[in-house]
C-alpha cells in the first residue's frame, strides 16, 4: 500500500488532480455555509451589474453575485454528478458482472439486455426520463444514471467474463460457495480496479452531462441552482453581461478536468504496476555487466568443436531487469556455441534463467530487460551492439521459435493457416496463394490430418498437441538454421510429448537446422540432444555430452548431479515424491559472491564462497564451472585446483 501511494504521489498529473479536487471539496463543504445566504438573497440595488472589484463576475438580474453563486453551486453540482455515476456504476456492475456467477444462459440473457440498452440513444433515454418524472435535480440524476448504466455493464461484462471462466471460480463453485459470496469475494475484487478508474473519469463526463440537462432547463429547477442552471441563466444575459456565463463554465471545465486527470493518473498507475514495482532504469543506473576474471580465457574461445565454424556464438551474455531494490540479474556471463545442425539442451531448476537466456539470444527478451553481450554472432554475422529490432531483422526467418504455451503464442483472432502464411508473406515477399500453400504443406509436414481444412480453423479449435505441432510448423516454415524451443512439450501428456519430440527431431534432421531445447525433462533432452547446458542462478555451470546424464558419477558439477536425481522424466513414477535439492536458489536481486551453488553444496570450501568459478574445459569433453568437480573418471588435475581438493 505504501508503494502504491508513493508511486501515485510521484505522478505530476495525480498531484495536480488531487490539488484541484481538494479545492472542489473545500468549496463543496464550506461555500454553502459561508456564502449560502448571500448567494440566494436578491438585491434590487445591484441588478445586472457588470464585473467590478466588488462583484468579480458581476451580478444576475436579481442582483445576486454570480461568483458567489458559482462557488455555492459546487456542492449540488458535485453531489449530483457523483450520485448519478455511482448509481449507474452499481446497476451496471450488477447487470454486467453478476451473470459471471450464473450459467451461460443467464449470461446470454443479460448480454442481450445490455446490448439493447446500449442501442438506445442517450438523449432519448434522458428525454423519456424527464417526460416520465418531470424536470428537476432528481430526474437529472436518474436520467444520467440510466444513460451510464449500460456502458458500465458492458465494461463489467467484459472484465468479469475472464473471471467467470477462471479455475478459481470453478473451484469455489465446487466447494459450494454461495453465489452472493462468489460475486463479492471472487468476481468484484478481480474487476474492481478498472471499474474504479472508469467511475472516476465518468464523474467528469457526468458533470458536463448534468450541466447540459440543467442548461436545457430539464435539470435543476429554481430556486435551486447548479453550474448548468447558472450557465443557462448566464447565457440568457449574454448580450448584457458576457462574463456571467464564464464563472459556471470555468467551474464545469475545472471539475471535469480534475476527475478526468485523476482517472487517467489511476489508470497510468495501474498500468505501471502491471509491469511490476520496479524502479525506473534511469534511477537504477546502467545495467550491471558480469565481470570475467582477467586471466580466464573466454569460455567460447576455449569451447568444443574448435574446427567447426559455429552457427551461434554467445559470449558473456548478461540480462538484467529493473527491480524495486535495484537490478535483478537472472542471466550472468553466459557463453556457449552451437554448431550447425547440432541439437543442444538447456536444463536447470525453475528460475535458473533458461528461458530468459534463449529468448534474449532470439531478440525476444521480455520488455524492460537490459541485454548485454561481449559477443553475439549468428551464422557469421555479428549482432553485438545492435538494437533488438536491428538484430531481429538480421535473424529474420533464420531463427524459428517454439514457445511453451501454444495458446498464448498463437493469435486467437486469426486462422492457423493465415498465421503460418504470414511468415513467408512478410519475410519472403511471397504471394498470398503461394504462402497459403506453404502453410498447408507445413501443417501437413507436422502430421496434422486434413491440413487444408485445419488451416482454416482458429487456434482454439486445435487440441494442445496439435497447437504445439502447428507452432513447430510455424518455426519451420521460414527454413530456419536454428530452432529455439522453450519447453515445447511441458503442457502435453506423455504420449503427445513423445510424438512432438519425434517430430522436432525429424524436422531438424530433414532440414539440417540446429536447435536449442529448453526443458525440465531429462528424458526429453536425452531423446533429442547431443549436448546439454546446465544452468544455475543465471550461469552455465556445466556443458556436457547428453550421454553422461545417464551416468551421474561421470558428471562433474555437484549441481548437475543433484539436478539429474531430482528431475522427473517421461517414465518417472508420478505417484512417488520427487527427490529435491536441499536449500533454495539464491536471490538474484542481490549480488552473489563466489559460486552461487556454494550454500547448497556439500563440497563447498572458502574458495567457493569468495571466488566465482567460470566454465573451463573439463576432461569429460565439455566444460564445468566448479572449484571441486566431482567426476570419478580420474583425479582432478585442472591447474590451479590442486590446492583446494574435493
Ligand atoms: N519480465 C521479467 N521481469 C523481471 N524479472 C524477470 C522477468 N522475466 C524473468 N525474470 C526473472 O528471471 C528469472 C529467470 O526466469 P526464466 O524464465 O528464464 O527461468 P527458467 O529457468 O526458464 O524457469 P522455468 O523453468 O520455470 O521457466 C526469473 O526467476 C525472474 O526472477
Amino acid at each position: 500500500m505504501t508503494t502504491r501511494r508513493s508511486a501515485l504521489s510521484r505522478q505530476p498529473m495525480a498531484i495536480i488532480a488531487v490539488c484541484m479536487l481538494g479545492v472542489l471539496v473545500l468549496l463543496a463543504v464550506f461555500a454553502p455555509v459561508v456564502w449560502g445566504d448571500e448567494a440566494v438573497a436578491a438585491d434590487p440595488d445591484s441588478i445586472a451589474l457588470p464585473l467590478s472589484a466588488e462583484h468579480l463576475l458581476g451580478t444576475d438580474k436579481l442582483g445576486r453575485d454570480i461568483l458567489l453563486r458559482t462557488l455555492v453551486a459546487t456542492r449540488l453540482s458535485l453531489v449530483m454528478a457523483i450520485a448519478a455515476t455511482l448509481i449507474g456504476a452499481c446497476i451496471g456492475l450488477l447487470l454486467g458482472a453478476m451473470p459471471a456467477v450464473f450459467g451461460a444462459r443467464a449470461q446470454r440473457w443479460f448480454a442481450s439486455v445490455v446490448s439493447t440498452w446500449l442501442a438506445f440513444p442517450v438523449l432519448l433515454v434522458a428525454m423519456l426520463t424527464v417526460v416520465l418524472l418531470g424536470p428537476g435535480a432528481t430526474t437529472a440524476v436518474v436520467a444520467l444514471a440510466l444513460t451510464m448504466t449500460p456502458s458500465f455493464a458492458r465494461l463489467a461484462q467484459t472484465l468479469s467474463s475472464r473471471v467467470g471462466g477462471s479455475e478459481f471460480l470453478a473451484a469455489a463453485r465446487m466447494l459450494g460457495v454461495s453465489r452472493r459470496r462468489q460475486f463479492t469475494r471472487y468476481v468484484l475484487p478481480n474487476i474492481a480496479e478498472p471499474v474504479i478508474v472508469n467511475v472516476t473519469t465518468s464523474i467528469g463526463g457526468g458533470l458536463l452531462a448534468l450541466s447540459s440537462l440543467s442548461f436545457l432547463g430539464v435539470g435543476v429547477q429554481p430556486p435551486d441552482f447548479d453550474w448548468g442552471r447558472l450557465l443557462s441563466e448566464g447565457f440568457g444575459e449574454v448580450y448584457n453581461s458576457p462574463v456571467a456565463a464564464i464563472g459556471p463554465g470555468v467551474a464545469v471545465v475545472f471539475a471535469g478536468l480534475a476527475f478526468s486527470m485523476l482517472g487517467e493518473s489511476l489508470a497510468a498507475h495501474l498500468r505501471n504496476r502491471e509491469h511490476g514495482k520496479a524502479l525506473s532504469p534511469r534511477r537504477l543506473g546502467p545495467a550491471p555487466v558480469a565481470e570475467r576474471p582477467a586471466e580466464t580465457p573466454s569460455a567460447s574461445a576455449t569451447d568444443c568443436a574448435e574446427t567447426i565454424v559455429p552457427l551461434l556464438e554467445v559470449d558473456g551474455l548478461s540480462v538484467s531487469f529493473p527491480g524495486p531494490d535495484g537490478w535483478i540479474r537472472p542471466v550472468q556471463d553466459v557463453s556457449f556455441r552451437i554448431a550447425p545442425g547440432e541439437i543442444v539442451g538447456v536444463v536447470g531448476e525453475s528460475g535458473s534463467g533458461k528461458s530468459v537466456t534463449m529468448m534474449s539470444v532470439a531478440q525476444l527478451a521480455p520488455a524492460g530487460a537490459a541485454v548485454t553481450a561481449r559477443r553475439l554472432r549468428f551464422d557469421g554475422e555479428d549482432l553485438t551492439g545492435l538494437t533488438p529490432a536491428a538484430a531481429g531483422k538480421v535473424l529474420g526467418t533464420r531463427v524459428g521459435v517454439v514457445f511453451q504455451d501454444s495458446l498464448m503464442a498463437l493469435n486467437p483472432a486469426l486462422r492457423v493457416g493465415t498465421q503460418l502464411a504470414e511468415i513467408p508473406r512478410v519475410h519472403g515477399a511471397v504471394g498470398r496463394r503461394r504462402a497459403h500453400e506453404m502453410a498447408v504443406r507445413a501443417l501437413d509436414d507436422v502430421q496434422i490430418p486434413d491440413a487444408a481444412h485445419r488451416a482454416q480453423q482458429f487456434p482454439h479449435e486445435f487440441s494442445g498437441g496439435m497447437r504445439q505441432r502447428a507452432l513447430i510448423a510455424m518455426s519451420q516454415i521460414g527454413s530456419p538454421s536454428l530452432i529455439i524451443a522453450d519447453e515445447p512439450t511441458t503442457a502435453l501428456d506423455v504420449t503427445v510429448q513423445r510424438r512432438v519430440l519425434a517430430l522436432l527431431r525429424r524436422e531438424c534432421a530433414e532440414s539440417g537446422a540446429a536447435a536449442i531445447v529448453v526443458s525440465h525433462d531429462v528424458a526429453v533432452l536425452a531423446e533429442l540432444c547431443q549436448r546439454v547446458l546446465v544452468m544455475y542462478a543465471g550461469r552455465v555451470v556445466e556443458d556436457v555430452d547428453i550421454a553422461l546424464l545417464a551416468t551421474p558419477e561421470r558428471l562433474a558439477h555437484p549441481y548437475t548431479r543433484a539436478l539429474t536425481a531430482s528431475l522427473p522424466d517421461l517414465d518417472t513414477d508420478r505417484t512417488t515424491p520427487l527427490v529435491t535439492i536441499p536449500g533454495e536458489p539464491p536471490d538474484l536481486s542481490r549480488p552473489i559472491t563466489g559460486c552461487a551453488f556454494a550454500a547448497r553444496c556439500a563440497f563447498a570450501t572458502e574458495l567457493c564462497r569468495t571466488e566465482t568459478p567460470v566454465p573451463v574445459p573439463h576432461r569429460h569433453g565439455g566444460r564445468v564451472a566448479c572449484w571441486h568437480p566431482q567426476d570419478a573418471i580420474a583425479p582432478d588435475t585442472t591447474p590451479g585446483r590442486e590446492e583446494v581438493g574435493a
